[in-house]
C-alpha cells in the first residue's frame, strides 16, 4: 500500500507545486490523477520516488518510510516502485533486451551492468516480460526502430522486471494515437490485476481515466480538489479542477469557492469528495 501524507514541494524557483497532497493507493487499483497542465501532477509522481526531492510531508510504502531512506536505502526502495514514463526514458541506441534489462541495474554490480553480463535468470525473465507485453521476437531490435507503443511497452516490461509492489506511471499515452493509447491502459490494467499490484496514473485525458481507472484524483495549483468514482467525476467536479470553478452549495444555494478552506465535504457530489483546501 502507497500512503502519501501532506505532499510538499517549493521549486527553487519560489514554485508551490504540492501544497500537502494527501492520497492512499492500495490492493490493485488502477488510480488515475487529473488535473490542468502545472497542477502539480508530474511533481507528486516524481516526488513520491523520490526523483523530485519533496519540501515536506511523507510517503510510505508497505511500511517503509521513503521520504526517511538514506540514499544507499532509497535505490533498494526503487525497486519496488516501478516507474513508466511518457518519453519512454529508452536508450535509443540498444536493444529492446537491454532495454528491459537495464530494470535490473538497481540489483547487478556495476561491472556486470557494464559488460551487459546479467544473470541468465533475468535474460529468461526478461523474455516473459516481453512476451507479455505483446514484444516476443522483438529482443534484438533497437528502440529507435519501433513505434511509440513499442516503445511504451518496453517502458512497461521493463518497469514490471523488477517485480514492483507499485506501478507509477506519467502520462504514459501523451504521445500515442487513440488506439495505442487503449491498448497500452488495457495492458497496465491487466498487469495491476494479474500481478496485484496498484497502479498511479497521471493522465491528461479525462476519457481514459474514466474508462479505465477505478478511482480518480484531481490536482488543482497544487492542491487535491477531488476525489471519487469514475461516475462522480461530473461536469460540476470537471469545472472545478479544471476551471477552478465555485461549487454549488447545497444546503444554502450559495456559491462557494473551492480553493478556500472550509469544510472538506461541503459540495461533495454523492459518491465523491469535491474537497477544500
Ligand atoms: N524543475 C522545476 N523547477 C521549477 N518549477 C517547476 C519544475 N517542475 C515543475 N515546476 C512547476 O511546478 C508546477 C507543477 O508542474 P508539474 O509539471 O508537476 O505539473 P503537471 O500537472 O504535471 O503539468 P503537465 O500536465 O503540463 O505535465 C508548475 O508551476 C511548474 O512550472
Amino acid at each position: 500500500m502507497l500512503s502519501v501524507t501532506d505532499l510538499q514541494k517549493t521549486y527553487p524557483s519560489g514554485d508551490e507545486a504540492l501544497k500537502g497532497v494527501s492520497i492512499d493507493v492500495t490492493g490493485s487499483e488502477t488510480v488515475a490523477m487529473i488535473g490542468p497542465s502545472g497542477a502539480g501532477k508530474s511533481t507528486f509522481i516524481r516526488c513520491v520516488n523520490r526523483l523530485t526531492e519533496p519540501s515536506g510531508g511523507s510517503v510510505e510504502l508497505d511500511g517503509v518510510e521513503v521520504t526517511a531512506l538514506s540514499s544507499d536505502d532509497l535505490r533498494e526502495a526503487r525497486r519496488d516502485m516501478g516507474m513508466i514514463f511518457q518519453e519512454y526514458n529508452l536508450v535509443e541506441r540498444l536493444t529492446v533486451m537491454e532495454n528491459v534489462l537495464s530494470g535490473r541495474l538497481g540489483y547487478v554490480s556495476t561491472w556486470q551492468a557494464f559488460r551487459r553480463n546479467f544473470p541468465p535468470e533475468d535474460v529468461e525473465r526478461a523474455y516473459e516480460v516481453l512476451d507479455r507485453v505483446g514484444l516476443a521476437d522483438h529482443e534484438n531490435n533497437r528502440a529507435d526502430e519501433l513505434s511509440g507503443g513499442q516503445r511504451q511497452r518496453v517502458g512497461i516490461a521493463r518497469a514490471i522486471l523488477q517485480r514492483p509492489k507499485i506501478l507509477l506511471v506519467d502520462e504514459p499515452t501523451s504521445s500515442l494515437d487513440p488506439e495505442t493509447s487503449k491498448a497500452v491502459m488495457d495492458l497496465l490494467t491487466e498487469i495491476a490485476a494479474e500481478d496485484d499490484i496498484p497502479v498511479l496514473i497521471n493522465i491528461h485525458e479525462v476519457d481514459l481515466a474514466q474508462e479505465y481507472a477505478e478511482r480518480i484524483v484531481g490536482l488543482r495549483d497544487g492542491e487535491l480538489v477531488f476525489e471519487g468514482t469514475p461516475d462522480d467525476l461530473d461536469e460540476t467536479a470537471k469545472g472545478q479542477i479544471y476551471r477552478g470553478e465555485e461549487i454549488p452549495d447545497v444546503t444554502t444555494g450559495a456559491q462557494q469557492s473551492a480553493t478556500t478552506d472550509g469544510d472538506a465535504t461541503e459540495g461533495a457530489t454523492e459518491e465523491g469528495e469535491i474537497r477544500r483546501g
